[in-house]
């Protein structure tokens, strides 16, 4: 029997900011199938014995989460070790609210038994953060240095960028790639364990005439980054992956763990799976959770195939649980959601049903421009808070960033709190980038894109400086290059000694989080010299120091931080405290796995949605259709899909007004139009509406208006 649910339903955990949680816990219990996935080969007293691997495949709101935390603690209630438990989560909110579901779940159980205790997880977050922890643990066995740092994103173009100068492709006669295209291509061939040849192909043909030459800078851009001791993002599960390939280290890391539990199996790649088959070869212990027709990242290398391919990997093939009945939307909300997904090319492996009765269609909402669409967004956002609704049930929704521009801007305007996810992220505010380029360079003094960025933080140092004193601490044995004899211009003389200073002080001693603090200090003091707008930027580097304080020591900070950063700055929307009210924006993308009862769905006219960036092949319009399939789905109640007539085109110069006239999303022909009630908004005018008798009303008020001046 899995522990009892009863109890922890009505139980409240803090939220994720801008988030409803996707459910507190199902308060009918679970549903035979959730039953069936929870149970799965796990008999009482035994759980310590991996079960046959497990395929849970999970339509919309059916209630993933809420079964994959019931497989865990049903998992530790009857005997397993939490400790050699490996939960792999698309998000670390995700995981998170996986952790504290499954403590709920647990302590409900053991108040009412004996044997099941609190237990947290030690082993629950992203691929990447796993992967990262897993490394640092084995170094020394693959020859890594314990203590390398991770780039992000942007610093891994930085160091792309300084590798393709170097080995002089900058400088070719034809145009060679940019550094985010080089870097794009990489991390494609990477993820997707395809020859460079295939990813050029199918992915950037326009780069093909380039293929040795791409393979002579990812030679180097590897050599580079072995030499500074430094991963990228990529290179976490590519090290991972290998490691587990060896098969004694494969077996002794796999050995770690009794069960793997993977959530949003439909977004993992090709690497991913290799890791899970590598270290679970006849799939023993391992459950897979995801939905198909949820598929939303292959342009980072993700595959649908991992999903299907499941069962087939192990002999006898992986137990198919499918949970079709979805909790969440209305029955009009779900009927049109599986219209649009019903025209997908591929047949998905579920009929999705839902048992809510009532409620009404999902609007198309046709308005003349993105002004008219920011004024009805906010209008009926508050027409629903004053019948009750609070903001934070609400969402609205869109392809890119930047479409919520127009809103954000009428939002402030009318003040209207809100939060926006999958914008700007934190990280890559220069000022946040500078405070961590320094604590990296202080981490690992070989990483020279921190290092580059950190010694030009002193007045009268440039690049050339930078590149010298970085060239002799490289050259010098590790811990031995003594910064303050470096050779820097007279007048930096004082600065660099003190900046040397802070730098030895942090390397003898390190201690957390009083270093991070006197990096703040000293970077204070350099702010109002580094940019105008200072004064707001420092809220961000306070914030930054709050967030230092509330990591065990330095590596866990720069690791956590530079795998799943916070996401808001000055720059954006303020983040409110968690108690207010805000309506929440999000890309479409960064509404995974989320719900709530009222969502608007911004410009759903095509070349946004499908993207006019996305529609290269078929794949990739499929993959928008399920896009929008995601964004449907996350409604309980209400969902209304706006249609601006003319939208203006982005990337302009300045404000520009050069404007399209869109037709509605290809996704919604003309014969899904009976899923939905169409509008107008505003109203049109009393003239063209009403019966004739109205209209006759309205004409006889004009002409009395006119007679007044008679
Ligand atoms: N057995 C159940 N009885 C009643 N409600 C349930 C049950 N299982 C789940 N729910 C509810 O269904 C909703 C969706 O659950 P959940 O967020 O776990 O779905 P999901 O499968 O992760 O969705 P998605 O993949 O679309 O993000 C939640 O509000 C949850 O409380």
């Amino acid at each position: 029997m899995p522990v009892d649910t009863a109890l922890s339903s009505s139980m409240h955990s803090p939220l994720p900011p801008g988030a409803e949680p996707a459910s507190a816990a199902a308060p009918g219990g679970l549903n035979p199938a959730q039953r069936e996935a929870v149970e799965h080969g796990i008999d009482a007293g035994q759980g310590a014995r991996p079960a046959p691997p497990l395929l849970v495949i999970a339509g919309a709101g059916s209630g993933k989460t809420n079964t994959l935390a019931h497989r865990v603690a049903h998992l530790i209630a009857s005997g397993a070790d939490p400790g050699r438990i490996l939960l792999l989560t698309f998000s670390r909110r995700a995981a998170d609210e996986m952790g504290r579901r499954v403590g709920r779940i647990l302590s409900q159980a053991a108040a009412s038994r004996h044997g099941a205790g609190q237990a947290g997880l030690h082993w629950s977050g992203t691929f990447h953060a796993i992967g990262a922890r897993l490394l640092r643990d084995h170094a020394g066995r693959i020859g890594l240095d314990p203590g390398f740092t991770i780039h992000d994103r942007e610093d891994s173009g930085d160091l792309m960028n300084l590798v393709r100068h170097e080995v002089g492709l900058s400088a070719q006669q034809r145009r060679f790639p940019q550094k985010g295209t080089c870097l794009a291509i990489y991390s494609a061939a990477v993820n997707t364990r395809a020859p460079l040849a295939e990813v050029l192909r199918t992915g950037f043909p326009w780069c093909a005439e380039w293929e040795d030459e791409l393979k002579r800078l990812f030679r180097a851009y590897v050599e580079a980054k072995q030499a500074q001791q430094v991963l990228d993002y990529d290179d976490l599960l590519l090290y991972w992956a290998q490691m587990v390939a060896e098969p004694g280290l494969g077996a002794e890391i796999g050995g770690l763990f009794d069960h793997v539990l993977v959530d949003e199996y439909q977004d993992t790649n090709h690497l991913q799976a290799a890791i899970l088959l590598a270290m679970k070869p006849d799939g023993r212990g391992l459950t897979v959770v995801g939905d198909d027709a949820q598929s939303i990242y292959a342009f980072r290398g993700a595959t649908v195939r991992n999903i299907l391919d499941f069962p087939a990997a192990f002999a006898p093939p992986a137990r198919i649980v499918t949970l079709e009945q979805n909790y969440r939307s209305t029955r009009p909300v779900l009927d049109a959601a599986n219209a649009v997904i019903a025209l997908a090319a591929e047949r998905f492996t579920k009929n999705l049903w839902s048992a809510r009765d009532g409620g009404r269609r999902p609007r198309i909402v046709s308005v003349r421009d993105d002004a008219d669409q920011a004024a009805f967004i906010v209008d009926m956002a508050l027409a629903r808070r004053e019948e009750g609704l609070r903001l934070k049930r609400q969402a609205v929704l869109f392809r890119a960033s930047a479409h919520s521009m127009r809103l954000e801007l009428e939002l402030t305007r009318r003040n209207v709190p809100f939060v926006k996810f999958g914008g700007l992220r934190f990280l890559e505010a220069a000022h946040v980038k500078d405070v961590l380029a320094v604590l990296r360079w202080a981490e690992n003094p070989r990483d020279r894109v921190s290092g580059f960025r950190a010694i030009q933080l002193l007045a009268g140092i440039g690049p050339k400086t930078a590149g010298r004193v970085l060239g002799n601490v490289c050259a010098a044995p590790a811990g031995c290059a003594l910064l303050a004899e470096q050779p820097v211009p007279e007048a930096a003389r004082a600065g660099w000694l003190a900046f040397a200073a802070l730098l030895d002080g942090l390397g003898k001693s390190p201690r957390w989080p009083a270093d991070f603090e006197r990096i703040c200090r000293w970077y204070e003091a350099q702010m109002p010299r580094l940019y105008d707008d200072f004064t707001v930027r420092q809220a961000d580097i306070q914030q930054l120091a709050r967030i230092a304080a509330t990591s065990p020591d330095r590596q866990r900070f720069l690791t956590e931080l530079t795998l799943d950063p916070p996401s808001a700055t000055s720059g954006e929307a303020a983040m409110p405290l968690l108690d207010e009210d805000y309506l929440v924006l999000s890309t479409m993308h960064s509404a995974k796995g989320q719900e709530w009862d009222a969502v608007s769905v911004l410009n759903v006219v095509d070349g946004c949605i499908p993207s006019d960036i996305a529609t290269r092949n078929s794949a990739e319009i499929e993959e928008e259709r399920r896009l929008l399939y995601v964004a449907m789905t996350r409604a309980k109640d209400v969902l209304d899909l706006v249609v601006p007539q003319r939208f203006y085109v982005t990337q302009q110069a300045g404000m520009g007004d050069r404007h399209v006239y869109g037709g509605r999303s290809r996704f919604i022909p003309n014969r899904l139009l009976g899923h939905f009630e169409q509008i107008s908004w505003p109203p049109p005018p009393p003239g063209q509406q009403g019966s004739p008798a109205s209209r006759q009303a309205a004409i006889d008020l004009a002409a009395k208006m006119r007679d007044m001046w008679r």
